[in-house]
């Protein structure tokens, strides 16, 4: 069996080198190399999310995905029924198979997981694979709610893995999860934002995407700060509807930015722009809150950060 591709070698940059902007020249190699992302998220039938999301994101970006499913979904979980197979006794195996044949890693990307040992998992993929980047979007909950399948142990479990990310990227009501402060509501004030940015960098978390922030101005306001990028805001207007599925979105294409070359401020307005536009597109389609973001035809503008 031919595993040319899986033995390439990984790109040399290091996590923990991380500077806002890695990949930067990426494409100008005469090899021109073609990053490797494993993207470890459940895999949703319907309703958009997860690897539905990362898995076209990243091509898009030139990037060779290779999904690890933390769960098997009919459809995410704000429909009002669901099928959900966890995945987690299988991980194991299907990761050893994976280093068993020398596949090489340049990034690691989890989102939504389906049991608090998955997080033990992951972190093991972390130890095989340091010199991959690590991306973590703590998804667990939303407007101040945990999703029902969160058990008190996997958000505990979530917190722990938030620590170790080169890039953390929770919305507000997972990062006052993780630091156990009480939900106040999508409206809070700058001050406190940086104070909170500021108590997961000291937990541990390299660079901090701070997301859905409201102040009554009509705007949702994004925020990056961290090791690699200095205190910056994005702001765009506020949509008067929500969707399921924008997290995701937002996560995905700020990677793939991020993989293209993009600095992390950079990266963050991208995701905003394309997750608003997406939305946009999404309005005008039937059924549109069940059916999720629609992203699809936007994603020439992902190929087009590779210039
Ligand atoms: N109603 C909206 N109008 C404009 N942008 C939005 C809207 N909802 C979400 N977004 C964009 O998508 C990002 C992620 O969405 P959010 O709902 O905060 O994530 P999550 O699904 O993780 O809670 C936001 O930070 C914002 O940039
Ligand atoms: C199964 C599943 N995966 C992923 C998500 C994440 O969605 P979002 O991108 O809105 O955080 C959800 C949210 O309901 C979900 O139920």
């Amino acid at each position: 069996m031919g595993n040319d591709s899986t033995n390439a070698p990984c790109r040399p940059a290091r996590s923990a080198d991380f500077e806002g902007n890695l990949m930067t020249n990426l494409y100008e190699r005469e090899d021109a190399y073609i990053p490797r992302v494993a993207a470890i998220h459940d895999l949703c039938g319907y309703g958009k999310c997860s690897l539905g999301v990362a898995i076209p994101v990243l091509s898009a970006a030139g990037c060779d995905v290779c999904p690890v499913p933390t769960g098997l979904f009919s459809s995410h979980t704000a429909f009002p029924g669901w099928y959900m197979h966890d995945t987690t006794d299988i991980l194991g195996d299907y990761l050893a198979a994976w280093a068993g044949i020398g596949v090489e890693l340049d990034a690691v990307y989890s989102g939504f997981l389906g049991a608090p040992e998955q997080v033990d998992i992951i972190k093991q993929v972390w130890e095989t694979y340091p010199k991959a980047l690590r991306v973590v979007d703590p998804v667990m909950a939303d407007h101040g709610k945990v999703y029902p399948t969160y058990t008190p142990e996997l958000v505990e479990a979530m917190g722990t893995l938030a620590n170790g990310a080169d890039i953390l990227t929770p919305n507000l009501t997972e990062a006052a999860i993780i630091l156990g402060r009480e939900w106040q509501g999508a409206d809070v004030d700058e001050p406190t934002v940086r104070e909170m940015i500021l108590e997961l960098r000291e937990r541990g978390a390299k660079n901090v995407v701070l997301k859905g922030i409201e102040h009554g101005d009509g705007l949702i306001h994004n925020y990056v700060w961290g090791d690699a990028i200095d205190f910056t805001e994005t702001t765009n207007a506020k949509l008067p509807y929500m969707l399921h599925g924008t997290g995701d979105v937002f996560a995905s294409t700020l990677l793939a930015a991020v993989m293209a070359g993009s600095n992390l401020a950079e990266a963050t307005a991208f995701a905003a722009d394309f997750t608003a536009d997406a939305m946009l597109i999404s309005a005008k389609q039937p059924n549109f809150e069940d059916r999720g973001v629609s992203f699809e035809p936007l994603l020439g503008k992902v190929t087009a950060l590779l210039g």
